[in-house]
């Protein structure tokens, strides 16, 4: 061979395989191929757990601090996995606009929501497709529809008529009360009696008896701490501390209870048509029917389906309304003049009553202001958790698929350039302008926005209605002895709550024809 074609050959094989070699890495490296993509502006992280160090206890005003210097929308680093952060209306109407919609309406998969509700295959922890559709419309036609709710009355009824009695004596004997825990057991009780025909709450019973407990234990599983999820490197460690048998031993009994449940309905019911049905008996009902046809796509409702929705119910329908009755009479008692004003209207309304009924709460108009306002100030969830299903843009910022996206609900919602008088509460905010729950603005979203909004909607603001009415109707509010001021701490959880128990002094209304 001749040097020349030597040094032809050598410089066609370095040629060759450079081309190879850049291929290869153009291929294999998402850093190099994101290059050009335009991504939000992000506070500077430190390796390894990015911006995990810039988050407090309380991370929804954490975030909020951010985004003040860093914009309404931008990326932060929590641990491994990189979130976008949206925090105007702006922001959150063009994400939920008929362009953007279907690509952030995905859910993040976690390891204990994964384990908890049967692999996302119930609707708040499921992704985004035909398997959601599916299941939320099953869900607002045979559980959450305005029929429904209305069925499903004389619980709500029952139980406040109940709530009210344990007030009343604790009023003759001029004790405090846990308010908050009386509240719980009421929102606990009516989706209990709703879901499963009775309550499941009575503490000392047998293990069946302690449903309601162990829901609550899978719930704060949600909300703790997981390696897996933050770190996915380090996953393993997830069993050290313990975590993965924790989860693991709560999704079996949740899920054994749930199968006694079923077959308790299955066998030993046999119910005539005139009497009351309770959820389960609606969706074996929708079983029966579905298996009767040919069911559309894979959906063919099996008993884990109908674990999915009741688990729904509890994880949807307890914690949220109870949390949101103990803020809004928490803000009542720290501002007397409101209080004053809405058990004016209450009290009016409900004049030589014994009972206050649903139809007389919807005509108290500055009581639905006070639960509005307070919903503001306190959204029992401060932030909602989408994931990008496709690579999309938002406000000209690039959102490569498979990004977490969370809209800060809390900081929008107390943002000084949306709402006059911010951080104070003034329930009249909403007579002058009469926002809905739906969020179409995008500023008002305590029940979330867009495709994932919450279909319980209806029923939850019929029952935090009725039971603030009663609550303000029958009894006027002291605080203990010794307690100069309300602490108004909030703590995250799954949702946002009261630090500390709500305790108040019950004192019996005279005036009333009791
Ligand atoms: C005061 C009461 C309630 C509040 C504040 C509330 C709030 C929320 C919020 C913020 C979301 C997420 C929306 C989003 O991602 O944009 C949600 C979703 C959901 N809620 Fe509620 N909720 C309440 C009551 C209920 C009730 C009573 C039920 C059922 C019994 C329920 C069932 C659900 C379900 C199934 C979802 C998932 C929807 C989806 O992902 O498509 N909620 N709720």
């Amino acid at each position: 061979m001749s040097s020349d074609l030597f040094t032809t050959a050598v410089a066609s094989i370095l040629l060759l395989s450079s081309a190879a070699f850049y291929l290869l890495r153009k291929i294999t490296n998402p850093v190099n191929n994101r290059r050009k993509l335009n991504l939000p502006p992000s506070p500077p992280s430190l390796p390894l757990v990015g911006n995990l160090f810039q988050m407090s206890k309380l991370p929804y005003r954490s975030l909020r601090t951010l985004s003040k210097t860093y914009g309404p929308i931008m990326m932060v680093k929590l641990g491994a996995i990189p979130y976008v952060i949206v925090s105007s209306p702006d922001a959150v109407l063009e994400l939920t606009d008929k362009d953007h919609d279907v690509s952030f309406s995905g859910r993040p998969r976690w390891k204990a929501s994964d384990a908890l509700f049967g692999g996302g295959t119930d609707i708040i922890f499921s992704s985004y497709g035909e398997y959601w559709r599916q299941m939320k419309k099953i869900c607002m036609v045979e559980v959450l529809s305005q029929k429904r709710v209305s069925q499903f009355r004389y619980i709500r009824e029952q139980e406040v008529e109940h709530l009210v009695g344990i007030l009343k004596d604790a009023a003759k004997e001029k004790k405090s009360v846990d308010l908050s825990h009386v509240i719980s057991t009421f929102a606990n009780n009516v989706i209990s009696r709703a879901a499963f025909g009775k309550t499941y709450n009575n503490g000392g019973g047998g293990d069946e008896e302690n449903f309601v407990p162990l829901v609550s234990s899978a719930l704060d599983l949600l909300a703790r701490f997981c390696f897996k999820d933050t770190f996915p490197v380090l996953g393993w460690v997830d069993a050290l501390t313990g975590l993965d048998n924790e989860i693991r031993r709560v999704a079996q009994e949740v899920n054994d209870f749930l199968d006694r449940v079923i077959d308790d309905h299955r066998t030993d019911r046999v119910r005539s048509s005139s009497e009351r049905q309770d959820v389960v008996d609606i969706l074996l009902r929708v079983q029966k029917e579905r298996a009767a046809e040919v069911v559309v796509l894979d959906l063919k409702f099996t008993d884990a389906n109908i674990k999915a929705i009741l688990l729904d119910m509890f994880a949807g329908g307890t914690d949220t309304i109870a949390t949101t009755l103990q803020w809004v009479v928490s803000e009542l008692v720290r501002h007397p003049s409101a209080m004053k004003r809405a058990q004016e209207e209450v009290r009016e309304v409900a004049r030589m009553k014994s009972r206050i009924d649903e139809e007389d709460v919807g005509r108290m108009e500055y009581l639905q202001c006070v639960v509005k306002e307070s919903m503001r100030l306190h959204p029992p969830a401060p932030m909602s958790v989408r994931k990008a299903t496709d690579d999309a843009e938002l406000k000209g910022y690039d959102v490569p698929k498979g990004t977490m996206v969370m809209i800060n609900v809390w900081a929008i919602m107390r943002d000084p350039e949306i709402w006059d008088r911010a951080e104070e509460f003034v329930p009249e905010r909403f007579w002058a302008e009469p926002l809905d729950f739906k969020g179409q603005t995008g500023k008002f979203l305590p029940f979330g926005v867009g495709r994932r909004l919450c279909p319980g909607i209806t029923m939850g603001i019929l029952e935090v209605g009725l039971v603030a009415a009663n609550l303000l109707c029958w009894f006027d509010w002291e605080l203990p002895e010794g307690v100069e001021e309300l602490d108004m701490s909030e703590w995250s959880s799954v949702v946002l709550r009261r630090e500390t128990p709500l305790s108040l002094v019950p004192v019996l209304n005279s005036s009333l024809n009791l």
